[in-house]
């Protein structure tokens, strides 16, 4: 499925985002495995978490749902799991699988995980050697899935992150709920805490000493009833599109401002964007606003490394951003971009030359210069991610752009197009 985006429009109204992609994964899982019942609403529908639904219900666990966002979980409590029927296909999804190896590792069973050939290709290994120390044993080609995953007693560890990773923090963190002892996880700089926060909400406390994050299993988690806010990620496509479209003027409603998330409010903030955060509250443990965007001559920036991690999924979005900036846009300390569904550094910086914009590519980042974007066609390699960030940039490009492949954006946004038809962007989906 292709995309086909006509320049000019903006972006005007007032939408509502999706439930967010990482707290929607959570509150399955932690569900699954908690004593009671469980019921989310606003919960994210993409693949990536029916991919986490179909594996704890091959495990035992009844749901009902998802249905427009709401899931009902009849939770089987840490040790109810049961060997699942088959092998677990996490589809696209890093998280799926990166937190069900941890969650898995203690189980009294063995399983295997796999996924589709972008998750097979990503790295594992820095999942698979704390759990290793912890005493689990899984078995993995070259540290890539599948994952044979022979359920083990786990202890805790203590463990230094090599690298700034949610998913690796929390794929300990579900693990040391099976482990005896304190688990321990220090993080080279802050990365998202929705495992800390919805753990805490599940009863199961989470000790914060500086950099370190610590649990002691309590031995069982309660269930919750909770609401999961709109997904930062997703907006971020919209609060890019606002930010260069002339004439925009958006609100979108009920969006998550986690303050591990907001990276890309500051760097749109820092390049000139006009966003306003409206109507504070918090919903489900985590902080929402509203957030009211307007179109702004962006600027470019050097954009600050200890930001990276804050807005790890919106380079897509900042790479588009830089392109129909004044000036020149530094991305450095983002090595970990090329791990990602696709390599983004080398994904992006081709779609933009092919729209005429000059990139240098680094190793941990790129160099962009702003300029006017040209029409063409773009390759998204099956990235959600990259899809709709081009797609945002056929806003201003001066010929229709067409980008590629793009039948993964319903991984993380199924509704997309039509939300940003809805908001006054020009795009056509064409199935051949
Ligand atoms: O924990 C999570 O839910 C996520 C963590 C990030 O991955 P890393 O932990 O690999 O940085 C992010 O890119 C991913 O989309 C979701
Ligand atoms: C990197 C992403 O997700 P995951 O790691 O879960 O595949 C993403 O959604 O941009």
């Amino acid at each position: 499925m292709d995309y086909r985006v006509n320049p000019g429009g903006c972006l005007r109204g007032q939408i509502s985002v999706p439930g967010d992609k990482s707290i929607s994964h959570r509150v399955v899982m932690l569900g699954a495995i908690a004593d009671g019942v469980t019921e989310a609403e606003g919960l994210l529908e993409g693949a990536d978490v029916l991919a986490t639904i179909a594996a704890f219900q091959s495990m035992g666990v009844h749901m009902e749902g998802p249905d427009r966002g709401h899931l009902r979980i009849e939770g089987v409590g840490l040790r109810g799991l049961r060997a699942p029927s088959d092998i677990i296909d996490c589809g696209n999804s890093g998280t799926a699988m990166r937190l069900l190896a941890g969650l898995l590792a203690g189980q009294e069973f063995s399983c295997t995980l796999t996924g589709d050939a972008s998750l097979r290709r990503r790295p594992m290994g820095r999942v698979l050697a704390p759990l290793a120390q912890m005493g689990a044993a899984i078995e993995a080609e070259d540290g890539r899935a599948p994952l044979h995953i022979h359920g083990r007693p786990l202890q805790g560890i203590h463990y230094d992150l090599p690298v700034a990773s949610a998913q690796v923090k929390s794929a300990i963190l579900l693990a040391g709920l099976y482990a005896t002892g304190d688990t321990c996880v220090r993080e080279p700089a802050p990365t998202r805490d929705h495992s800390e926060r919805m753990l805490q909400g599940f009863g199961q406390p989470v000790r914060v000493e500086g950099a370190q994050r610590c649990l002691r299993s309590a031995g069982h988690l309660r269930g919750q009833s909770l609401r999961v806010p709109g997904d930062i990620s997703s907006a971020a496509f919209f609060l890019l599109g606002a930010s260069i479209a002339p004439k925009s003027d958006l609100l979108l409603e009920g969006v998550g401002i986690n303050p591990t998330r907001t990276g890309i409010v500051e760097i749109l903030t820092r390049m000139g964007a006009r966003i306003d955060l409206l109507r504070l509250r918090e919903v489900g443990g985590e902080p929402v606003a509203d957030l009211r965007v307007r179109y702004a001559q962006l600027r470019g920036i050097d954009i600050p490394t200890r930001l990276v991690p804050l807005a790890i999924d919106e380079f897509p979005a900042i790479f588009i951003a830089a392109a129909a900036a004044e000036g020149v846009t530094r991305i450095r300390g983002a090595e970990e971009l090329r791990v990602k569904e696709s390599d983004r550094i080398a994904v992006m910086a081709a779609g933009l030359r092919t729209l005429g914009i000059a990139v240098e590519e680094l190793a941990d980042g790129a160099i962009i210069h702003g300029g006017v974007l040209g029409g063409g066609e773009v390759a998204s390699h099956g990235d959600h991610r990259i899809a709709m960030a081009f797609a945002m940039a056929g806003l201003v490009a001066r010929e229709s752009v067409r980008i590629t492949d793009c039948t993964n954006v319903a991984t993380s946004f199924p509704n997309f197009a039509e939300l940003a038809r809805t908001a006054g962007l020009d795009l056509e989906v064409q199935t051949s």
